[in-house]
């Protein structure tokens, strides 16, 4: 698989590419970014999903991950949040169609076929930074914020044997009660909800998928205009105490839902990836 770089920009003692390629998945060119630090590697990886409104831009800009991933020298993937282009389907609302794939394979018009971004990031992106870039494929974690932190719950959960740890930042932990949940699986997996649990962090807990993940670190600011009416971290601690498992949510006061909160603790979420990669 062809990986064409962009632009390359030195950043933090490492190299950071602007990168497109062709996805079979999702049957568009996409766009990544990828940040290694120098040397020879293979380094241990992380994947950024990143939320609503989002381009693979949002995060390489804004994060601040670069300086903490030089650290511990792992380098990091971010791809964009859905395909894109003249003939893929799109809605005017910020919170579906173009930008906001919600990481799940869609199965109703006019989403599918172009809006499969659970089988992109899971396949065809990992097959080209794995297959361009001296990335470690047996060490590697996911993370992301919002509509991406639900997209790294429910991709680790639901697949242990690619990744090693698991984290997000305000993370939607159950589209089936909450509003973005509704309008985005309504609209790409159709009315019946059985359908979505595979997309459900706390259903893939209940139903006791990605045991092996020995903690969840999930950051939540106390100012987050969408907390209480979207988010609901309360609702994966139950999951996880009636499971016996282990989610820690930590409830950061005065932190609204921007990467003004992401920068200020993601040298946190470094640290916990690099222990368990
Ligand atoms: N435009 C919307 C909210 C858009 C928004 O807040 N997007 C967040 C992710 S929200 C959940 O997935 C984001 O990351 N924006 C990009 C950024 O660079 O901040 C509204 O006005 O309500």
């Amino acid at each position: 698989m062809t990986v064409e770089t962009l632009s390359t920009h030195r950043v933090h003692g490492g190299a950071l590419r602007y990168c497109r390629h062709d996805s079979t998945s999702t049957g568009t060119p996409m766009k990544f970014t990828v940040w290694t630090p120098d040397g020879q590697g293979p380094f241990p990886y992380l994947v950024w999903l990143s939320g609503l409104t989002c381009t693979e831009d949002n995060f390489t800009v804004k994060s601040g991950v670069y300086q903490h991933a030089a650290r511990h020298g792992i380098a990091i993937v971010a791809p964009d949040t859905s395909p894109r282009g003249e003939g893929v389907a799109d809605d005017p609302a910020y919170d579906l169609g173009q930008g906001a794939g919600f990481y799940v394979d869609a199965t109703q018009a006019p989403w599918a076929p172009h809006f499969m971004m659970h089988s992109y990031v899971t396949g065809d992106l990992l097959a080209a930074v794995e297959g361009a870039f001296p990335l470690d494929g047996a060490r590697k974690g996911i993370f992301g914020h919002s509509m991406g932190g639900h997209g790294a719950l429910t991709i680790a959960l639901k697949h242990p044997e690619l990744f090693k740890s698991v984290s997000a930042f305000a993370p939607i932990v159950s589209p089936l009660n909450c509003p973005w949940g509704d309008k985005a699986l309504s609209a790409y997996l159709g009315p019946d909800r059985a359908a979505w649990r595979p997309y459900d962090a706390c259903a893939l807990i209940e139903d006791g998928k990605g045991a092996e993940f020995d903690d969840i670190l999930i950051d939540q600011g106390l100012a987050d205009n969408f907390l209480e009416n979207q988010l609901k971290p309360e609702l994966i601690e139950a999951a996880a105490a009636k499971a016996g498992r282990e989610v820690t949510v930590r409830r950061q006061a005065g932190y609204d839902h921007s990467y003004f909160f992401i920068s200020t603790f993601i040298g946190d979420h470094l640290a916990f990836h690099a222990a368990r990669l």
